[in-house]
């Protein structure tokens, strides 16, 4: 699993921002303002190639609930796109809000859906642990998936049916056998990226993200099991509800967001 022995060094209240952060020309999430992105003929299609068998477990780390994979071995790897070198998935999150009006923590000419997912992938032509990459200017590779409020998504209910087992900050469940590729829309040769960061501490600058353009569809149902989720351990006096688990959005400083359409 690559994050649950990444010990955060000083944890803060998620919504408080730290005093220090890492550089701070990089940071994420970004609105992307889609008449500024630049057309790059030169970004190639995304490779994704995902064994559902190197699904692990669930855990409620108190920020959100990470799906995490075995990546001790290249068997789910993304590849091209912006990438020069082989990432492997270690895990995949959500960010979602309170109802359905906010949440993702991108926006798309300020337009913000209710969630957004994140498959968290690291360079392992460069580095052998998550927590190395990590601190690297290419360490990570992260999709971002938009959800909408539509239709049920067939794929994700075996996901929502696992999360009342996760529902306190620190619980673990074991969950194997689930294909993340089901998480993607159709169409994944259009997306957006630029170089950012974490978007929950250490906010390192880590991160090239490749945003999509289309969105996948959960049915209200399902994304009100993610709110039933608690930041807190069951051992706190007071639970308060997982919901608004985003970061709030950063300054371009300059930055390109690069697009693989025209
Ligand atoms: O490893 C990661 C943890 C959290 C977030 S938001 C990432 O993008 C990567
Ligand atoms: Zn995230």
């Amino acid at each position: 699993a690559c994050s649950s022995k990444f010990v955060l060094s000083q944890v803060h209240p998620m919504w408080q921002e730290p005093l220090a952060i890492p550089g701070g020309d990089r940071q994420s999430p970004i609105d992307i303002v889609v008449r500024k992105s630049i057309f790059d003929p030169q970004l190639r299609p995304l490779k994704v190639q995902y064994d559902p068998r190197t699904c692990q477990q669930i855990w409620n780390n108190g920020y959100s609930f990470l799906v995490e994979y075995d990546d001790t071995t290249d068997k789910s790897t993304l590849k091209g796109g912006p990438l020069e070198d082989q990432f492997r998935l270690c895990q995949f999150h959500f960010h979602w809000g309170e109802n359905n009006a906010w949440g993702s923590e991108h926006s798309i000419d300020r337009r913000l859906y209710p969630a957004e997912l994140h498959l968290v992938h690291w360079n392992s032509d460069k580095y052998s642990l998550f927590e190395e990459s990590v601190i690297e200017d290419n360490g990570l590779a992260v999709i971002a998936v938009f959800l909408k409020i539509g239709k049920r998504h067939e794929g994700l209910q075996k996901l929502v049916d696992a999360l009342p087992a996760v529902r306190h900050k620190d619980s673990v469940v074991e969950f194997t056998k689930f294909d993340p590729a089901c998480l993607l829309p159709e169409n994944i040769d259009d997306y957006w990226t630029y170089a950012g960061s974490l978007t929950t501490p250490p906010l390192t600058e880590a991160v090239t993200w490749i945003v999509m353009k289309q969105h996948i569809e959960v049915s209200h149902d399902q994304l009100a099991v993610f709110r039933s989720l608690l930041f807190t351990s069951a051992e706190e006096q007071l639970q308060r509800s997982m919901v608004n688990n985003f970061r709030v959005q950063q300054a371009l400083k300059g930055r390109t967001v690069r697009s693989s359409f025209t």
